[in-house]
């Protein structure tokens, strides 16, 4: 039994899962088995992480094992490193080469979808989408087999999109994050997988979703938006009330490591063997895996170029490029293998020598301490690729620098390029012209340049190491999954028509507050309508009726400017709240301005995140804030690279923290400001009711209160402004504090709790459409509220003759045809602002 001194200082335990484990297995005998490092940047990253855990990894081992007393041996040798293995055997060709590596990898990289050749094959997307899944299934087994409750599962890439969904099946307590290490595509690449949809929603019922960049973060936000009809908020993504937090990780290296492998005296030996190889000639160094993103092909056109132009450097430079062997059985990267062949063998023929070669090429994987001293000894890092996650060589050339300070010419399809932009030269890999300068002005740097570029990135490398990365993740997703435990609780409930209707009916001062649009416009199907808002007809005679009751005011509230709403609502006895009650009109007609008090300022703390991480990593940029304004600054950095940040930075925040709100966005020259416009239709409501009981003179306090539309999140404070809790905390809040709340806030208050009095449950909050909501019930459509509006219409003695215009409303109401609104609303509200972001 576990004491519990013992289970106080047990560590938390991590099931990291990915399809690589971070060691390879190689066959030595029968029962035996060598097992070295593989390569990748998803093991680096990885291994920097956190030593807190009791880290367990369940993945591949790299190799195809069908023999029991293998198969036992090598999971033996694996547990000693605190892996186990998943045996993929017969679905591993169709589920890793294929599937993956064939489909998924290049539709994630922006490279399009292989065309299906069903003639030549038996791999077709069925059979290899087939493979894909029994391959996560098996995943699933081994986790099932070895799960602990209150386990972290951390599951890692593409290769594992069904996981999240087969283990929420399996136990929905389990704790689930999921890491994309490659790019996420703009929806238009996505779209065109065939199973798009199943996948997304398995990764949505993950707990966190992390991802390298903004960039990449926005495009799946916005993908699941436009192909699963789901809200994206600052959040993440809200699915019938369940969310699922996305969020931005940059992953780094263990800067440490490679620091203190350069002071080795067997790397040191190697530094002076290369240094001697190369005397008299400048190094560019290229190390990547062989495969299509990373660009190779451009790298050696450009450098082709680079010396067709500069005779002088011709036999002074040269390019070591390693090319690490990967996914040798799918067909494209065996194309590429000859592709590259053809190009370093066709520019050694044109500009090298007996006695010099300009590309020393190799394919092959080289070991640590050997790629630690190329590292360092190489003046410039060349790296091209098309669409990478992160690229961490960039990172370990940085740390490796510290005496050299090279220059680093990197692509700005680079996750890295994010955060490395400052001190490297950033590059356009399918400009063959830009990567050719870019190698000219990199090797002809000023000392003094190459310094400051190091300095920058060696103090971004240094404080942000995979350590950090790691312990973000986990941190965010213990206070996800709380949070997300809570507001699942919290979905409303249906409306109980009967109750409202009788608790009107008994009532003597009710108080009906209504949206305009997508709640009392005529339904449309076509978007142009928008401009030319009409009243539903069906609710002509049933609104003049509510209206003219003496015992019920009627609001409406709405984004509407003045004009519309006196156009539509002119001949009512009807109070009118414009512009979201900048505007206000009595029943008289008469229109008065208000300054706004109080303001929804909830999109504060996402854009000041947003502006930390970039100012993070612009250096010398630096952000203000004020209460309802952030400005970000970048004047004294690098103008280039501040502006490309800047675009990064707008986009992330037009997908994420600002898309629902009530902001101005001002791009000046060096800076980019937000800063809040107008009010909420919550604190609007405060005043128009002030308003209405000052001018009714109201003795009889309001008893009865339905409020219902279909508002945007900013607006839903509007739902609780009449909670009785959030009222009376409200209240008592501000007696406490009497010294700080102004005399005229406190009369207000008190005024309101005067005139206030719905202790019995009279009040009624409806969202119409909307799974994930303040209000406490919610409808389907508009129809719903019009249905219920003509009700209480007819449910009271006092209706006035104007009423029977509405049985239009019952004939009409029998109408097949009729659709409701909110189809139309959903559609409207994924095309606001909704341009796609686009990649630099
Ligand atoms: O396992 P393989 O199929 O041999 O491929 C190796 C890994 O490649 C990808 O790495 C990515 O992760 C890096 C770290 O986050 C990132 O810097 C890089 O841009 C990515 O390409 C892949 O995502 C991994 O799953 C593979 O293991
Ligand atoms: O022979 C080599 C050369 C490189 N690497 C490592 O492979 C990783 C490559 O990661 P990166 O993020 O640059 O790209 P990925 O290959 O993961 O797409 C880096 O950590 C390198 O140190 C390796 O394991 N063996």
């Amino acid at each position: 039994m576990v004491s519990y001194d013992e289970s106080c200082s047990k560590r938390q335990r991590l099931l990291v899962v990915a399809n690589r484990l971070p060691v390879s297995a190689k066959r030595t005998g029968e029962n035996s088995w060598s097992l070295e490092m593989s390569p990748g940047g998803l093991v680096s990253g990885l291994l920097g992480v956190a030593a807190e855990f009791e880290t367990k990894w369940v993945g591949w081992p790299g190799v195809d094992v069908y023999d029991v007393v293998g198969k036992n041996a090598l999971s033996k040798s694996l547990a000693d490193m605190k892996c186990i293995p998943v045996f993929l055997e017969e679905v591993f060709d169709q589920y890793y080469n294929g599937y993956c590596n064939g489909i998924l990898w290049p539709i994630l990289h922006h490279m399009g979808l292989p065309q299906e050749d069903h003639k030549h094959t038996n791999k077709t997307y069925q059979t290899q989408y087939d493979a894909y899944k029994k391959a996560n299934r098996k995943f699933l087994d081994v986790i099932i087999e070895n799960y602990e409750e209150g386990d972290i599962v951390w599951i890692h890439d593409y290769h594992l999109l069904f996981l999240p969904q087969y283990l929420k099946e399996y136990n929905n307590k389990i704790k689930i994050g999921w890491f994309l290490h490659s790019p996420f595509p703009s929806s238009e690449v996505f779209k065109t997988l065939p199973s798009r949809s199943e996948l997304l929603r398995s990764v949505l019922t993950a707990d966190l979703l992390g991802f390298h960049t903004y960039d990449f973060a926005s495009h799946f936000v916005r993908t699941c938006t436009r192909i699963l009809g789901v809200e994206g908020t600052h959040e993440g993504i809200v699915d019938h009330g369940k969310v699922t937090r996305v969020a931005v990780f940059p992953i780094g290296i263990d800067p440490n490591r490679f620091i203190k492998a350069c002071e080795l005296p067997e790397v040191r030996q190697q530094m002076t063997e290369l240094k001697k190889r190369f005397a008299g000639k400048k190094v560019i160094l290229g190390v990547d895996r062989l495969d299509m993103i990373k660009g190779i092909p451009q790298k050696f056109l450009g450098f082709e170029k680079f010396l067709e132009e500069n005779m002088d450097w011709r036999d002074k430079v040269v390019l070591v490029q390693i090319a690490v062997p990967t996914r040798n059985n799918v067909p494209e990267y065996q194309k590429l293998k000859s592709q590259v062949h053809g190009l370093a063998g066709r520019i050694n023929g044109r500009f090298g020598s007996v006695s010099s070669l300009p590309i020393h090429h190799l394919d092959c994987s080289v070991d640590f301490n050997f790629l630690c001293a190329l590292y360092a000894i190489a003046d410039v890092m060349l790296v091209t690729s098309l669409r990478d996650g992160m690229n961490l060589v960039s990172y370990e050339f940085i740390a490796c620098q510290e005496a050299k300070k090279g220059v680093l010419v990197l692509s700005e399809f680079a996750g890295a390029a994010q955060s490395l932009g400052a001190g490297a030269i950033l590059v356009n890999p399918w400009d063959v012209t830009e990567v050719s300068s870019a190698i000219k002005e990199a090797l002809n740097m000023p000392a003094e340049e190459r310094d400051e570029r190091h300095r920058l990135n060696f103090q971004y490398v240094k404080t942000h190491p995979a350590k950090k990365w790691g312990d973000d993740f986990i941190s965010e997703l213990h206070d996800t999954f709380t949070e997300s435990d809570m507001k699942i609780k919290k979905i409303p409930v249906g409306l109980p028509q009967q109750d409202v209707i009788q608790r009107y009916s008994k009532s003597n001062n009710r108080l009906l507050i209504l949206g305009f649009f997508g709640t009392l416009t005529e339904p449309m199907n076509n978007q142009n309508e928008e401009l030319d808002l009409k009243l539903n007809p069906e609710l002509k005679g049933t609104l003049k009726a509510l209206c003219n009751d003496p015992k019920t005011t009627v609001v409406v509230l709405s984004r509407s400017g003045k004009n519309i709403l006196d156009k539509i609502f002119g001949e009512y006895n009807i109070w009118l709240a414009a512009e979201n009650g900048m505007f206000l009109r009595d029943t008289t007609g008469e229109w008065v301005t208000n300054i706004p008090e109080n303001m929804n300022l909830d999109w504060v703390d996402g854009t000041k995140n947003v502006f930390k991480y970039f100012t993070d990593r612009t250096p010398r940029s630096f952000f203000e804030a004020s209460e309802t304004s952030l400005v970000w600054n970048y004047e004294n950095a690098d103008v280039e690279f501040g502006r490309a940040q800047a675009r990064d930075l707008l986009q992330y925040l037009w997908a994420g923290p600002i898309s629902n709100a009530s902001v101005d966005v001002v791009r000046g020259n060096h800076s980019v400001e937000v800063h809040a416009v107008g009010e909420t239709k919550g604190v609007a409501v405060g005043r128009i009711l002030e308003e209405i009981v000052r001018k009714k003179s109201m003795t009889t306090p309001v008893d009865y209160v339905f409020c219902s539309g279909y508002f945007l999140e900013k607006d839903e404070d509007i739902y609780t402004f009449f909670k009785p809790e959030v009222m009376s905390s409200k209240l008592s809040h501000e007696t406490r504090s009497k010294s700080s709340a102004s005399n005229h806030s406190i009369k207000k208050k008190n005024l309101l709790s005067n005139v206030l009095d719905l202790k019995k449950g009279n009040y009624f909050s409806v969202a119409i459409g909307q799974a994930h909501t303040k209000a406490r019930y919610v409808v389907d459509s508009s129809h719903d509220v019009v249905d219920l509006l003509h009700k209480l219409a007819v449910a009271d003695t006092t209706t006035s003759d104007s009423f029977s215009e509405s049985e239009d409303y019952q004939t009409r109401n029998a109408n097949a045809d009729w659709k409701p609104w909110i189809n139309y609303v959903k559609i409207r509200e994924l095309a606001v602002g909704d341009t796609e972001p686009v990649d630099i």
